[in-house]
């Protein structure tokens, strides 16, 4: 701040002799704000535990001091990618530095790819960059695996209750926001109960299971599956019309259906669904899914029922 005053003070002055100090009060600002930027950047880092904000702010950062097209890692096998996927000509992949195995456990290498070579300068300034980014990392990484542990169900690796709380609220700021509909699918498995009493809980275990693979597979990468607990299920079905959910249901009861494993222990789903509207709360849009699959139930098993108002 105080180098930015002179540099103001001294452009009021006489404008040769001003011209001349500007140069050589810019050589002083510079450094200085480029010091600024970067404990304003460190700091920010270390106090980020959102994965993907961590990432976004670190990849922006780096962006602005290097010709940087694209960030990669992995976690549990699972890719994470920053920036642009074509366009990048040189890819640099860096091991993590922390000395602290839990965390490099997480992410073992972070790839760097760049539009062009990098100068010995370049190269020094990622090397540090990177140094102070794999500490964040791996505590960003660690908080993500406890988050997904108090939001999965163990069973099924779907969301838990908690998860579909979490996402539910996701997905109506999404409405209130840009208007994108969703739906809610609730389901309930059909003679679940006689797999247990007849061929044991670890049979009955094995297809909630099954169940929880086929939705997985199922749903497209924006809507999510859960394990609302016992034989009930739900799904959340991101950007959908009011034609569309009913194809879905169905696409999931027939898949049910036609599932060898499931069809060996003569088990169906009754599905339930609802759209969005205008003033719905989780709460209500839960009610009116649920009250549809009572319907289901009631009436038939093995079916389709959608609310629509
Ligand atoms: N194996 C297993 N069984 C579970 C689990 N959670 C709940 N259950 C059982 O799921 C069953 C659910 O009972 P119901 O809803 O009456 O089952 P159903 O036979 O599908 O009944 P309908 O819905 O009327 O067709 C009970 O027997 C519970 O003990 C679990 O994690 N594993």
């Amino acid at each position: 701040m105080d180098y930015l005053s002179i540099s103001s003070t001294l452009q009021s002055n006489s404008a040769g002799s001003a011209d001349a100090t500007r140069i050589n009060v810019d050589s002083y600002t510079q450094p200085l704000t480029h010091a600024i930027e970067y404990t304003a950047f460190l700091n920010l880092m270390l106090a980020t535990i959102d994965l993907d904000e961590l990432c976004q702010n670190y990849f922006q950062y780096l962006a602005s001091r290097l010709p940087l097209k694209r960030l990669n890692f992995a976690i549990d096998q699972q890719a994470f990618a920053f920036g642009d996927n074509n366009s990048a000509d040189i890819s640099i992949t860096l091991p993590s530095t922390t000395h602290n195995r839990s965390l490099n456990a997480m992410v073992k290498t972070v790839t760097y790819s760049f539009s062009r070579r990098l100068s010995v300068q370049q190269q020094t300034l990622l090397h540090e960059l990177h140094t102070h980014f794999c500490i964040p990392l791996g505590h960003a990484t660690q908080y993500r695996h406890i988050l997904q542990q108090t939001t999965r169900d163990p069973l099924t690796g779907l969301g838990n209750r908690a998860g579909f709380d979490e996402q539910i609220e996701r997905f109506l700021g999404q409405y209130l926001r840009r208007g994108t509909r969703f739906g809610l699918l609730v389901i309930d498995l059909d003679n679940f109960k006689q797999v247990n009493d007849s061929h044991g809980h670890q049979q009955g275990d094995q297809a909630l299971q099954a169940v929880g693979d086929l939705l997985a597979h199922l749903m497209r990468i924006e809507d999510s599956a859960f394990r609302f607990g016992g034989d009930e299920f739900c799904c959340l079905i991101h950007d959908v019309g009011e034609s569309e959910i009913d194809q879905i249901a169905e696409r999931i009861r027939v898949a049910a259906e036609r599932s060898p494993l499931l069809r060996q222990h003569r088990i169906t789903m009754s599905i339930g669904g609802t759209l969005v509207v205008h003033n719905d709360n989780a709460e209500s849009i839960f009610a009116r899914a649920d009250k549809a699959v009572y319907r289901v139930k009631a009436e038939a098993k093995n079916a389709v029922f959608i609310i629509r108002d």
